[in-house]
């Protein structure tokens, strides 16, 4: 017996399995190959009508409140233009049914032109109205789409801003982020635009197929019968298209990565260095090719689905007016009616088309809208349940048997860490690469919670403790390059702090070697720090991390976190920032990671982690008398600063 197994090109293309165009084995991308949305493809991919129609209602619901929210006047009057349009179309109709029934009864031709003329006016009447309404609509669309726009933004951009840090560690976070971001929000300002063409339509229809109801029952269900394929295939093709966006986001993520890559300034310098381009090229070709052949095959999908679709309507169009013929040859209709109803067939399936188009419009953009309704909801579900304040000068911090793991990792970067830092005092956490000091540090800020044991801020846990309220201030290892003016990247985690006269800007520059920085700039502190911008200038490593430590120190914290403030320091500056260190000490617990022991010397406790756990504590004298792990790293880095290394360092005295 043999196996069969179904070929899935796109599955295959999108996991890097496939073989190049030229038929060479591909070298698989490896991040490709374990691509995260494989996990949700089954779900994904196996869109249900019965998935669709669920998720529309939903839909409808939010691009409603949405709307009404955004500005209620264009919603109201959208919505009465719509019926006046519709009524009006119907009118209309009736219009011309009088219109030929006058001219085709028999009498002398003026006689019968004058007695149409009434028909003619009101006629004319409808549609001068019916074009005033639908300019009321597109006015009133046009008012209410960049205000749900804004809206829809503001609430993304608020909803990313209290995502827990971790989930940026998730590429299944990245994923559902870019579906809510890039297809979610346009789908919201096309689902706006789609529901009131369905409104549109389907008062109008509603006008229409009374009026050919009225003219003959059995005209209507042929009509409704011939619009129906080109319904299913619409709806087919929408089924296609997400299920395309959905295997492919991964792929379109991994070339803006790349794409960013070469137009970012630092990694194209890199980039240049290394002579990579054809490297990164490369990798943005066949991710750019695999791309390419699936949007062939969904192309030829769809063709293939709208032939057959277009092909039942015409059978269908063919029916009705078959139906219509029947009608006059057996003389169940007189022939202007007749007229009249080839009219009324072309405006309701004008309508029902419309309709029909609208809908599974809105059935497929009711996907997308979904992914971003879900991304909103699943960031208010995950936020934390944090109502108490911090105490705002914490006496103790306590650690205890605390315990993280990386999202994927399977070793923890940290293991039952017990530790009580008291206030005012000065903690160094010291360690090879990878040991797990900035892990710790991010754990303490708050800004990662722990997966065992708790932190408990002078009792309070703190993963119930409000984190916009913990009084810290943190120096990051690789402090974020803020593109805004020096003032405002200083005042940046404090800008309601009083300071009239900047007195205290100019103490912290002072203090973290800022103000050297801000003097060499054209504009001084109003000097825009970044070269994407016009008059914006740069500036380099350690002036950004001078200005990282001036930050931290404006911002007046009880707890200030400091993850090698001082790495891409000259000399100088780096005595500057550890002498104000020392200043600002009392009263204040101040957690220092660095690799430098020299300048941890002086700390109150020295805290040695080594895989994730913590080794060995102790003040330096207690440490380096011990001859542990610390003893024997402080004496490596001494002894490279001695004139003669060879020679052993005396004891700690
Ligand atoms: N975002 C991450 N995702 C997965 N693993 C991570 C992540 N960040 C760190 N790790 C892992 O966690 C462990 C601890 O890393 P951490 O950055 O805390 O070390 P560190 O002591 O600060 O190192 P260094 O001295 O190099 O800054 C390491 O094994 C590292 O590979």
């Amino acid at each position: 017996m043999t196996a069969t197994t179904t070929r899935d090109p796109d599955k295959e293309a999108a996991t890097g399995q496939r073989r190049t165009r030229r038929g060479e084995p591909a070298a698989a991308l490896p991040q490709l190959s374990t691509a995260a949305w494989h996990s949700l493809s089954g779900d994904l991919t196996r869109i249900s009508l019965w998935r669709m129609t669920r998720a529309l209602p939903a839909t409808l619901r939010l691009v409603a409140t949405t709307a009404w929210t955004a500005h209620r006047g264009a919603v109201v009057a959208g919505g009465v233009a719509h019926v006046v349009s519709g009524v009006v179309t119907g009118f209309g109709l009736f219009a011309i049914t009088g219109v030929l029934t006058t001219l085709l009864t028999a009498g002398p031709t003026p006689q019968r032109v004058v007695a149409a003329v009434p028909s003619l006016l009101a006629l004319a009447g409808a549609y001068a109205l019916r074009g005033f309404a639908d300019t009321v609509v597109s006015g009133a669309t046009a008012r209410l789409r960049p205000r749900v726009r804004r809206q829809v933004e503001n609430d993304l951009a608020a909803a990313i801003s209290r995502v827990e840090l971790i989930a940026f560690e998730q590429p299944t976070f990245h994923d559902d982020l870019d579906r809510a971001r890039y297809a979610g929000m346009d789908a919201v300002d096309t689902s706006i635009n789609q529901g009131s063409v369905l409104l549109g339509s389907l008062i109008s229809l509603a006008a229409t197929a009374t009026t050919v109801a009225l003219l003959h029952p059995l005209l209507l269900p042929v009509l409704v019968l011939s619009v129906l394929p080109e319904a299913w295939s619409t709806l087919q093709n929408a089924r296609l298209e997400y299920q395309f966006l959905a295997q492919w986001i991964e792929t379109r993520r991994r070339m803006a990565v790349y794409l960013d890559l070469l137009v970012h300034k630092h990694s194209a310098a890199e980039l240049r260095a290394f002579a990579a381009q054809p490297r990164l090229l490369g990798e943005h070709d066949r991710a750019a090719t695999a791309m390419m052949d699936g949007h062939v095959r969904l192309g030829d999908r769809q063709t293939r689905v709208g032939l057959t679709g277009r092909s039942l309507t015409g059978v269908g169009i063919a029916a009705a007016y078959a139906m219509l013929g029947w009608l006059l040859y057996t003389a169940a209709m007189p022939l202007a009616v007749a007229g009249a109803a080839v009219l009324a067939i072309r405006t309701v399936r004008s309508s029902l088309t419309q309709a029909v188009v609208a809908t599974n419009r809105l059935f497929e953009k009711s996907l997308y809208v979904n992914d971003l309704r879900t991304f909103l909801a699943a960031v208010g579900a995950n936020a934390r349940p944090a109502e108490l304040p911090a105490p705002t000068d914490p006496a103790t911090i306590e650690l205890r048997g605390l315990g993280f793991t990386y999202p994927g990792k399977d070793a923890p970067a940290l293991s039952d860490v017990d530790l009580t830092i008291r206030r005012g005092q000065v903690i160094a956490l010291v360690g090879e690469n990878g040991s797990g000091k900035s892990t710790l540090a991010k754990l303490l800020a708050g800004l990662y919670l722990p997966g065992q044991g708790a932190i408990l801020w002078d009792g309070h846990d703190l993963t119930g403790l409000d984190p916009t309220t913990l009084p810290i201030a943190v120096v990051m290892q690789e402090p974020t390059r803020w593109p805004l003016t020096a003032r405002d990247a200083v005042t940046l985690g404090r800008p309601d702090r009083a300071d009239p006269d900047e007195e205290i800007l100019h103490k912290v520059a002072a203090d973290s070697g800022a103000d050297t920085v801000v003097a060499d700039l054209a504009h001084g502190w109003d000097a825009l720090l970044t070269t994407r911008f016009r008059d914006g200038n740069d500036l380099s490593g350690g002036q950004w991390q001078r200005l990282a430590v001036a930050r931290a120190l404006y911002r007046d914290a009880a707890v200030l976190i400091c993850d090698e403030p001082t790495a891409a320091l000259d000399a100088r500056a780096e005595a500057a920032v550890y002498e104000s260190l020392r200043t600002l000490q009392a009263g204040r617990t101040v957690v220092l990671i660095t690799h430098r022991l020299a300048s941890v010397r002086h700390a109150d406790l020295i805290v040695v982690l080594h895989h994730g756990r913590v080794i060995e504590t102790g003040t330096h004298h207690q440490l380096h008398a011990a001859g542990g792990r610390y003893a024997e790293l402080y004496d490596l880095q001494a002894r490279s600063y001695r004139e003669d290394p060879d020679t052993p360092l005396p004891a700690a005295t």
